[in-house]
């Protein structure tokens, strides 16, 4: 028997229509109700029948169910709760998809006093947005990593566990400022690193911006992938664990420091001790064998 059966997504982008798809295909039964605070968006879910029901408040939304899922950018997360607080069953649970989790967690305990809260976060996803961009593979054999809080009810977490791994998702447990620690390195950095040399290349003023798009190599144009991502959810996530990036931005600075200079003096031995090490990485990232939905279905939609 699935973990809970009527589940409310609110928030019907990439993350929310792939959860939504992921319970029509691995959770046959299980009740459908969706929200999004833009009209557009609701329109789209119900002309593609995203869900069993899309309604027209984040109240209305919730009234039966015993999940709730927020698939908004974090910086939304605290308001999007608010609005339907009052509307919820006093058994819901509720959940989250953020990419950090400090934040999170402060503002949902805030927004739902007394409710039982388990933040979660699917480490998986496209640089693509909205309703029609997910898909029922996008957690297969991903992490999907729950932070709850010391006090959380052990039924509540081990439910929202078994729901994931209904997804298809691997759980791993962390305390949320290490999961902000450890995401800071993994995925935030690099996405502002490839913010960051996008936004130089196209600023090079001799460089033309045609040369940039016919002289994508491998390299570059895996950042401008990374650097498609969406705007609003990039910000919040920057604002949201700004103590963490600023922490690995500085380390990343000081090593960057390191290699200028290496190159600065000739020093090839430094270069190729670096590059060796962290080939070895990526032999280990590919070994660990986790199947890559999204560069599968990347690869397809090139
Ligand atoms: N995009 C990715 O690869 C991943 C994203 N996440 C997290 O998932 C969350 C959602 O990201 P995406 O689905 O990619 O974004 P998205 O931009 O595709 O969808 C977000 C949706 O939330 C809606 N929304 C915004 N404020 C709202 C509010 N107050 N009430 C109701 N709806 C509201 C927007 O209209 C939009 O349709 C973010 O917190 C993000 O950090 C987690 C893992 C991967
Ligand atoms: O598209 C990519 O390469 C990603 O890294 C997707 C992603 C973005 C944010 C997350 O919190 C988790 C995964």
């Amino acid at each position: 028997m699935p973990p809970f059966s009527r589940v409310t997504v609110i928030g019907l982008g990439l993350i929310g229509s792939s959860i939504a798809r992921g319970v029509r295909a691995h959770m046959t039964g299980v009740g459908l109700t969706g929200y999004d605070a833009d009209p557009q968006v609701r329109e789209t879910a119900k002309a593609i029948g995203l869900c069993d029901d899309v309604a027209d408040s984040a109240g209305a939304a919730v009234t039966d169910a015993d999940l709730v899922i927020l698939c908004v950018p974090v910086g939304a997360i605290g308001d999007a709760a608010r609005e339907f607080a009052e509307d919820l069953p006093a058994d819901a649970v509720v959940s989250d998809v953020g990419s950090c989790k400090e934040s999170v967690v402060t503002a949902l305990r805030e927004a739902l006093p007394g409710v039982a809260i388990v933040p979660a976060h699917p480490v998986a996803g496209t640089e693509r947005s909205g309703p029609e961009a997910g898909f029922a593979q996008l957690f297969h054999n991903r992490w999907c990593i729950l932070t709850p809080p010391a006090d959380a009810d052990p039924l509540a977490v081990e439910r929202v566990a078994e729901f994931w791994k209904r997804l298809g998702a691997d759980i791993e447990m962390m305390e949320p400022a290490h999961h902000d620690r450890v995401l800071a390195v993994t995925s935030h950095l690099p996405h502002l690193i490839a913010y960051t040399i996008v936004g130089t290349a196209s600023d090079l003023e001799e460089v033309t911006s045609s040369e940039v798009i016919k002289y994508s190599a491998g390299g570059f144009r895996d950042f401008t992938r990374i650097a498609a991502s969406d705007p609003t959810m990039w910000r919040d996530v920057f604002l949201s664990n700004r103590e963490a990036v600023l922490d690995m931005l500085q380390r990343f600075s000081e090593d960057l420091s390191a290699l200028q200079r290496a190159i600065r003096w000739g020093k090839g031995e430094e270069l190729f001790d670096l590059f060796t090490r962290t080939r070895a990485v990526r032999r280990s990232v590919i070994e660990q064998g986790q199947d890559d939905a999204r560069e599968d279905f990347g690869r397809a939609h090139d």
